[in-house]
C-alpha cells in the first residue's frame, strides 16, 4: 500500500538491491584506482555554512542549493551541490600546511533544488579527485588520465573526453581593450548557442572561427592555431596538446573550445567525460583556483549513479542457505571462500525465492 506520505519528492529515488549493488561496485572500483595513485580520501560533511560553500570558488552560486536556518547556530546552512568546493576549503584550512601537491579523493552524495531537463535527478553521488597546488598541463594530464583509468576500472567502454577552454572568451577579449563588457557577455551567450548570425550581430565576427574549431582534437586544434595568429592562446594550446599526448590512445579526444555549460569555476582547461551507454556526462573536471587562498588546483568528478547504470553487471553471487543447526565455523569458511550465506530463521522460508542458489547439505553447498 502506498500512501501519500510514502511518496518521494520529484527527482529523488530509492536504489533497490540490484541498482545499489552496481553503485557499490562502481564506487569501489573507482576509489581503488584513486587510492592506488596516491589520492587520500577525505569525508567533508553533507551540509555546512552557506557562506563557506559560496566563497570558495568564483562562479559558484548557492541559489541552486537547498538552504535553511540551523536552529542551533541560527546561521544559514546549505546542502552541498558539489564536493570540490569543500575539498578547496579543507586544502585552504585544515590541510593548509600539508605538503604540495596535495592529492585528495572523495565520494559522497550531493543535492540540487532543480536539476536540468535532461537529467531530473536531484541527488547525485559524486566521486572524484583533486590535485591541489598545480594547474599545469602536467597536472591536468594526470587528472584526465586518472579519470579515464577509473572509468575503465568500473568496466565502462567507449570512453571519450571533450576538452574545453572555459575562460577562452575572456582571454581573447582581454586582448581587445576597446571591447565593452556587455559585448563580451553577448559574445559568450551567442557562442554558447553556436549561433553564427547572432555572433556577428553581437559584434563578435572575429570569434566566428571558434564555432568551427569543434570536433576531433587534431582538426579542431589546427583551426584554433590558425585563428590564434596573434599568439594570445599559444601556451594554452601547447598545454592542450601536452594533455592530449598524456592521454594517448586511452580515449577518443574531441575539442569544443567555447563549451562552458557545467563549468562554473574552471579556468584555462575543462573536460567532460563520456562513456558508452551513459546518459549525459559521466564526469567533468578542470583547472581552477581556490577562493580565499588563491591556490591553483586541478580535479575531476565522476557522477557515479549515471555510470553505475551503464557498468557491466557483476557476476551473480553464489548464495548458500544455511538450515537451522548449521556449523558456524563451516559457514565462516564458506564466506572466506567467497560464498554469501543466508541463515534460516524459521521453518516457512523458501530459500530459492529469497535469492539463494545453494543449500548446505551434509556440510556441502548443493545447487537449488
Ligand atoms: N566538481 C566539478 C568538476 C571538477 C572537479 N574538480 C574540478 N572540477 C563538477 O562536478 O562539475
Amino acid at each position: 500500500m502506498t500512501d501519500n506520505t510514502d511518496l518521494l519528492p520529484e527527482g529523488l529515488e530509492d536504489r533497490l538491491p540490484a541498482s545499489a549493488d552496481r553503485i557499490t561496485r562502481t564506487m569501489r572500483a573507482c576509489l581503488d584506482v584513486l587510492d592506488s595513485h596516491g589520492y587520500d580520501r577525505v569525508r567533508p560533511p553533507l551540509l555546512e555554512f552557506e557562506s563557506s560553500l559560496n566563497r570558495r570558488m568564483q562562479g559558484i552560486s548557492t541559489r541552486s542549493m537547498f538552504r535553511f536556518v540551523d536552529p542551533s547556530s541560527l546561521r544559514t546552512l546549505a546542502l552541498r551541490s558539489d564536493i570540490t568546493p569543500q575539498i578547496g576549503r579543507i586544502a585552504a584550512t585544515s590541510m593548509a600546511e600539508a605538503a604540495r601537491p596535495l592529492r585528495l579523493a572523495y565520494c559522497g552524495d550531493t543535492a540540487v533544488i532543480r536539476a536540468s531537463q535532461l537529467d531530473p535527478a536531484r541527488e547525485r553521488l559524486q566521486l572524484g579527485a583533486e590535485l591541489i597546488g598545480a594547474d599545469t598541463a602536467a597536472a591536468a594530464g594526470e587528472m584526465v588520465a586518472l579519470a579515464i583509468s577509473a572509468l575503465k576500472a568500473a568496466g565502462l567502454t567507449g570512453i571519450s573526453v571533450d576538452f574545453t577552454m572555459p575562460d577562452l572568451v575572456d582571454t581573447l577579449a582581454a586582448q581587445d581593450l576597446s571591447m565593452q563588457p556587455d559585448t563580451v557577455e553577448a559574445i559568450r551567450r551567442e557562442l554558447d548557442t553556436k549561433d553564427a548570425g547572432g555572433l556577428k550581430a553581437a559584434g563578435g565576427e572575429a570569434y566566428l572561427p571558434l564555432i568551427h574549431a569543434t570536433g576531433p582534437f587534431a582538426d579542431a586544434m589546427a583551426t584554433l592555431r590558425d585563428l590564434d595568429a596573434g599568439g594570445a592562446l599559444g601556451t594554452r594550446l601547447d598545454g592542450l596538446e601536452a594533455i592530449a599526448a598524456q592521454v594517448g590512445d586511452a580515449a577518443r579526444i574531441t575539442l569544443d573550445p567555447t563549451e562552458r555549460h557545467g563549468f562554473e569555476y574552471q579556468s584555462w582547461f575543462g573536460f567532460t567525460l563520456y562513456a558508452a551507454n551513459v546518459r549525459g556526462a559521466a564526469g567533468r573536471g578542470g583547472t581552477y583556483r581556490i577562493g580565499g587562498s588563491d591556490e591553483a588546483a586541478t580535479g575531476f568528478t565522476l557522477y557515479v549513479d549515471a555510470l553505475a547504470d551503464a557498468a557491466p553487471q557483476g557476476e551473480a553471487a553464489q548464495t548458500v542457505y544455511l538450515p537451522t543447526g548449521f556449523s558456524a565455523s563451516k559457514a565462516k569458511r564458506l564466506r572466506a571462500d567467497g560464498w554469501r550465506t543466508v541463515a534460516q530463521l524459521s521453518a516457512s522460508e523458501d530459500p530459492k525465492a529469497m535469492g539463494c542458489t545453494h543449500i548446505l547439505e551434509n556440510g556441502e553447498p548443493k545447487a537449488l
